[in-house]
């Protein structure tokens, strides 16, 4: 058995940021919500325990508390800004809804020798004082230490930026050294997790795939299962993986919603059958989908409708089978995080993915996501280890909802005919756009596709007046598509494509590119 880090989530919107910091640094970690027992404290053997950040403040009642047990298990534990705040409060120190917040870039000064920030600077002052530059997310702020704390850090905002008992191992930060924008995050957890909860790094991939193996096994026994198939990332990963665990008792259901890319259902189908021994069935509900959707333009009710319909289909399916008590998906952290929604307290809905924040509350099969914890570039990692092709792992995300969400405004067979063909121009041309070290500008962007926009403009073409749609082209760079930056492709490379679409996409006129970052723009436009 490997050690493991237990993280207490409190809601912050990058406590998976934790987990996957410290799985970085080779050592397993699991999140659980703040409110677990005393007796799952104790009984559950963890190595070190993390408390996270979390929207609410400690100086207000009723507010998230750590269980007693945390302090008391003789583990080292380590506070991150709510984490850091509800530790002071807990243990007899006080902390106070500050006057001014801080939000963004800081420089802490590190004083003392502990054994987390021990060797750690990004430079040092002229006065000899050694500096991290981290990056903080807070309004309050500890003014007086628990008794037997020291001062491990402070800014002029925020005099107690750090903290640590080092006889008991307990360490507290106010910053965050799970986002990237501190610099030395990875360095601090890594010397919690391997200096102070002694850890050695013993997890790795394989290791999570056996794990993951075992825990699908005991959770569906002798059930079947049905998956939610895109021919995507994530659903493939997910297939392979489940198919590992169960084989045959594993049904992939691939649907139709007549919002997918020019010929992508072929190309799916064929990419299975050639790829993964496993049961594919390929449903076309294009009038099912095409018929709720109609007349319908807020986005959030779209994205209910098809997060609906796609149920309908995979209990119809399950419904055919024997024994079928599962459904599964491929949903990983960001479709959760980004959707809060059931079992999250705390944290915002920025938007409602089709497959969390979508689902019905009639759902008559119990949900089977192996993937639910993950970040994309993990899935990826995972697809590899589980032998799947380098392009099908490799693919850009494409949304469940498809073109659904692509169409602004009202969804028109039309409209996606149009869209589909603008999309494909589009994406052939960057797939072919080679550097001279072979990489193509699909390879080197996140994701990428066209946007059908519901309104004309005037153009002209062979003389003669045309009054027809526009498309916007959107291509991101990014390493967890929780932010992303607009990628800066050739002006030849664009030049190419706009004047491809207007040439051979009759019924467009005008091509725009979206120069917009997320935040505060997210990567779809609905
Ligand atoms: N056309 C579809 N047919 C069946 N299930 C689907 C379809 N589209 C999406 N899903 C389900 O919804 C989940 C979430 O979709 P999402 O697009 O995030 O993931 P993906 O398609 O597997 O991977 P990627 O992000 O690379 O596109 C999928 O994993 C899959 O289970
Ligand atoms: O399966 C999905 N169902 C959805 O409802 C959904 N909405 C957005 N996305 C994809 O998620 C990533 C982040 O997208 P946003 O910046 O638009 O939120 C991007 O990769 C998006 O394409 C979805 N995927
Ligand atoms: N990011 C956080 O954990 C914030 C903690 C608390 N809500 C504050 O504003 O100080
Ligand atoms: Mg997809």
């Amino acid at each position: 058995m490997h050690s493991k880090i237990l993280i207490l989530d409190f809601g912050s919107q990058v406590t998976q940021l934790i987990a996957r910091r410290v799985r970085e640094a080779g050592v397993f970690s699991e999140v659980f919500p703040y409110d677990v027992s005393d007796d799952f404290i104790r009984s559950y053997g963890a190595a070190g325990i993390i408390l996270s950040g979390g929207p609410n403040s400690v100086t207000e009642g009723d507010t998230p508390r750590a269980p007693q047990a945390v302090f008391e298990a003789g583990v080292p534990v380590l506070g991150i800004c709510y984490g850091m705040q509800t530790m002071a409060e807990q243990l007899g120190g006080k902390v106070e809804m500050g006057k001014v917040r801080e939000f963004g870039y800081a420089e802490v000064r590190a004083r003392g020798h502990t054994a987390l920030l021990n060797g750690i600077s990004d430079f040092v002052t002229s006065e000899g004082h050694g500096m991290l530059k981290v990056w903080m997310s807070h309004g309050d702020k500890i003014i007086e230490m628990p008794p037997g704390f020291k001062l491990m850090a402070s800014t002029d905002n925020c005099p107690i930026a750090a903290m640590a008992n080092e006889e008991r191992k307990l360490y507290a930060v106010q910053f965050h050294p799970e986002v990237t924008h501190t610099f030395q995050g990875k360095a601090i957890l890594g010397r919690f997790v391997h200096e102070i909860c002694g850890c050695k790094s013993d997890w790795n991939m394989p290791d999570y795939i056996s794990e993951a193996v075992e825990a699908i096994r005991k959770q569906v026994g002798d059930d079947e299962v049905i998956l939610g198939l895109s021919g995507g990332v994530d659903s493939s990963v997910a297939a392979a993986l489940i198919h590992r665990a169960i084989g045959d008792k594993l049904t992939c259901v691939f649907v139709d919603h007549g919002l997918l890319r020019l010929n992508e259902g072929e190309m799916v189908m064929n990419m299975f059958a050639k790829n993964l021994g496993v049961k594919v069935i390929h449903v076309d509900a294009t009038e099912q989908f095409m018929g709720k959707l109609a007349g319908v333009t807020d986005p959030e009710a779209k994205r209910k409708i098809i997060g609906r319909e796609f149920v309908e289909v995979f209990q119809a399916e399950a419904g055919k089978l024997k024994n079928a008590k599962w459904l599964a998906q491929g949903t990983i952290y960001p479709d959760v995080i980004e959707s809060a929604g059931k079992g999250k307290k705390t944290a915002h809905t920025i938007k409602s993915h089709h497959n969390v924040g979508g689902l019905p509350e009639t759902l008559n099969l119990k949900l089977l996501e192996p993937l639910r914890e993950l970040f994309k570039d993990e899935v990826r990692e995972l697809g590899v280890a589980l032998g799947l092709p380098h392009d099908m792992v490799y693919r850009h995300p494409f949304p469940g909802p498809g073109l659904g969400v692509r169409i602004l405004g009202e969804v028109k067979m039309e409209y996606a005919d149009l869209l589909r063909r603008a999309d494909a121009i589009f994406i052939e041309e960057l797939r072919s756009a080679v550097d001279e070290e072979g990489r193509s500008w699909y390879d080197k962007t996140s994701q990428a596709f066209a946007v059908f926009l519901p309104v004309k403009s005037v153009g002209v073409m062979g003389d003669g007046r045309t009054y027809d749609y526009v498309v916007a082209l959107r291509a991101v760079q990014t390493q967890d598509f929780m932010t992303a930056h607009w990628a800066h492709l050739p002006h030849d490379l664009l030049g190419k494509v706009s004047n491809r679409i207007i040439n051979e996409v009759r019924g467009l006129n005008r091509v725009v590119y979206d120069i917009s970052g997320k935040p505060p723009a997210t990567i779809e436009w609905e």
